[in-house]
Parts: C-alpha cells; sequence; structure tokens
C-alpha cells in the first residue's frame, strides 16, 4: 500500500502519501468527507432492494436518509455540526486541486466581461450556492480589473463559516429554493450544485435564477462534471454514484442538461469542455434571447 516506509528493524517512516495526509487540510477532509459517505454505501444494496431499484429521487427519503436513520438531507444533516460542515467545505476547496480552474481555459473575457455594463454598482457575477467562495477568488485575482459587483449566495451555516473572503465579495445568505434576491446579474454561476440534486429540485433552482435575469444580458453557467453519452470517463461515473448515496443526485450527459435547461426557462447555448477530466461549463440564456 506504500503507507509508510520502514527504515529498519524497529524504526518506519511516513512515505509521500502519509506526508499528504498529514500536512493537507483539503487531502484530510476528503478521506473523512469518504468516510461519512462508507455507512450508506454499506447499506445501498439494502435500500435498492426495498425502493425496487428505483433511481432515488427524494431528497427526504433517499440512501443517505436511510444509512443514517434520519429524515433531513444531507446539507441540513451537516449544518448542525459545525465539524461535518468545516470538513465538507474544506473538502470542496480541495476538489478543484490539479485540475485547471475554469477561469483559466473558458473564454471569461470574450463571453463574461466584454458584454457586461462595465459599472462599479452593477453585479458582475451571483455565486449560487458557493460554499466559501473559492470560485468568486480566483475570478477576481485572474480579472482584478473586470467592473462590477461579486456575490456569494450559500446556507448561513455556510456563509458563517467563512473566515478569509476577500473584500470585494458581498456574502449572502440565501435558500436557493426561495427567491433569488439579487436581479439582472451578468452571469449567475453554479458550480458543483445541480448534481446535488434530482430533476424536479434542478428545475426549481434554476427557475428561480430564469425569474430574475435580465432579457439578452444575463447568462447562467453550470459547472459540472458531465457524463459523456459513451465511453464514460470513470471520474464522473464515480462522481455520480456519490450524489445518488448522498443526495439522490446524479451527473447528467450534456441532452440531459439541454432539456433541464429548457425545462427552467432557459436556453442552452453550448457546452465547454475542460482540458482532461473534471468539470465542464454548459453556458445558458434565457429563452427567447437572440443569442
Ligand atoms: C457541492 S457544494 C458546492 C460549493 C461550491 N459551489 C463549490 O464548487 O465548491 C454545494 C453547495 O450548495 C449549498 N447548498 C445546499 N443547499 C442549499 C440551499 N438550499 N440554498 C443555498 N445553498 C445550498 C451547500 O451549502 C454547498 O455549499
Amino acid at each position: 500500500m506504500n503507507w509508510i516506509d520502514q527504515v529498519d528493524e524497529n524504526s518506519f517512516k511516513p512515505t509521500s502519501i502519509t506526508n499528504t495526509l498529514r500536512d493537507s487540510k483539503p487531502m484530510q477532509a476528503s478521506v473523512k468527507h469518504m468516510y461519512l459517505a462508507l455507512p450508506i454505501y454499506a447499506k445501498l444494496p439494502d435500500f435498492l432492494r426495498k425502493t425496487n431499484y428505483k433511481s432515488p429521487a427524494d431528497v427526504d427519503d433517499g440512501p443517505f436518509q436511510y444509512a443514517y436513520n434520519v429524515k433531513e438531507t444531507a446539507f441540513d444533516y451537516w449544518a448542525k455540526d459545525p465539524v461535518a460542515t468545516d470538513i465538507f467545505n474544506t473538502f470542496m476547496s480541495g476538489v478543484r486541486a490539479g485540475r485547471k480552474n475554469w477561469v483559466h481555459w473558458f473564454p471569461v473575457q470574450d463571453r463574461l466581461i466584454s458584454g457586461s455594463s462595465g459599472r462599479d454598482e452593477d453585479v458582475l457575477m451571483v455565486d449560487v450556492g458557493g460554499g466559501r467562495g473559492h470560485d468568486l477568488t480566483t475570478f477576481i485575482k485572474t480579472f482584478p480589473a473586470a467592473k462590477g459587483r461579486y456575490i456569494l449566495e450559500d446556507l448561513p451555516v455556510v456563509v458563517d463559516d467563512v473566515h478569509d473572503r476577500i473584500s470585494r465579495i458581498e456574502a449572502v445568505k440565501h435558500d436557493f429554493f426561495k427567491e433569488q434576491p439579487i436581479h439582472d446579474a451578468r452571469v449567475y454561476f453554479l458550480h458543483h450544485v445541480l448534481h446535488d440534486w434530482p430533476d424536479e429540485d434542478v428545475v426549481k433552482i434554476l427557475s428561480q435564477v430564469t425569474k430574475v435575469m435580465k432579457p439578452g444580458y444575463s447568462r447562467v453557467l453550470l459547472g459540472e462534471n458531465v457524463l459523456a453519452d459513451v465511453d464514460c470517463h470513470i471520474y464522473p461515473t464515480l462522481v455520480d454514484w456519490g450524489m445518488m448515496v448522498l443526495h439522490c443526485g446524479m451527473t447528467r450527459t450534456v441532452g440531459r442538461w439541454k432539456t433541464l435547461c429548457e425545462l427552467a426557462g432557459l436556453k442552452f447555448i453550448k457546452y465547454w469542455p475542460p482540458p482532461g477530466d473534471g468539470d465542464g461549463i454548459i453556458e445558458a440564456v434565457l429563452a427567447g434571447d437572440d443569442l
């Protein structure tokens, strides 16, 4: 397994694997997060037998609730426990490590900044369910001259857990099933968010955004691990299992994203694949926009 090196008969030393586990907070959080998921996988065969092998879609009564014997979503369950909240948020800051951040390969200047109002008082980007704001932070550092406001939205427990937010980011406590408070932003961004939910909830969440978008101006960007129609890479399929057991969610194909966008009142523009594996970007505008 290469977890320890034997130096001599009685002494051992850590390897690069154990050193990484010791020194990297996101790596430690990943292991702890996987540990939270293990009991669910253990009981999954039982759950699927009882539910006649249907794809789970009831977020209050899925594999997570069955394994933990609760009636709340994983997010609500973790929200009651500061340690679990910290583990999850740290894990989310680490999942993008080793991959190029989307702002470095998506044509941000061309698709987002160029057509924006260029006014300081207008909102350039809302990061819906943005966690600790790592995407907004990277965006701002990469495009410091872009004008406009940046809004980070998440559940109260997550917003309260953000300790090192840079000053240009305004944090708003918001439940994305409720009315979206920020109107007419240039970009509404949802990264690793919708794969946590079954189709019906995806449409509800997106519809709250659609209602406040400015015609001919606002865009929606979805950062998602997209499943290829054939010969799928192993990574999004593993994420697919993880999302199913934890949240009754899933990873989806481009075709399925197109359908969900349309159901929420959006026009699918394009899927931008990432370089290598990892999450790509789905770009959409309001249905009826001439783009
Ligand atoms: C998988 S994380 C993604 C976080 C961040 N966008 C990222 O890419 O790291 C999903 C986020 O959705 C948030 N969330 C879950 N339910 C929510 C709700 N009802 N309203 C707002 N945010 C919610 C969680 O707190 C979490 O931060």
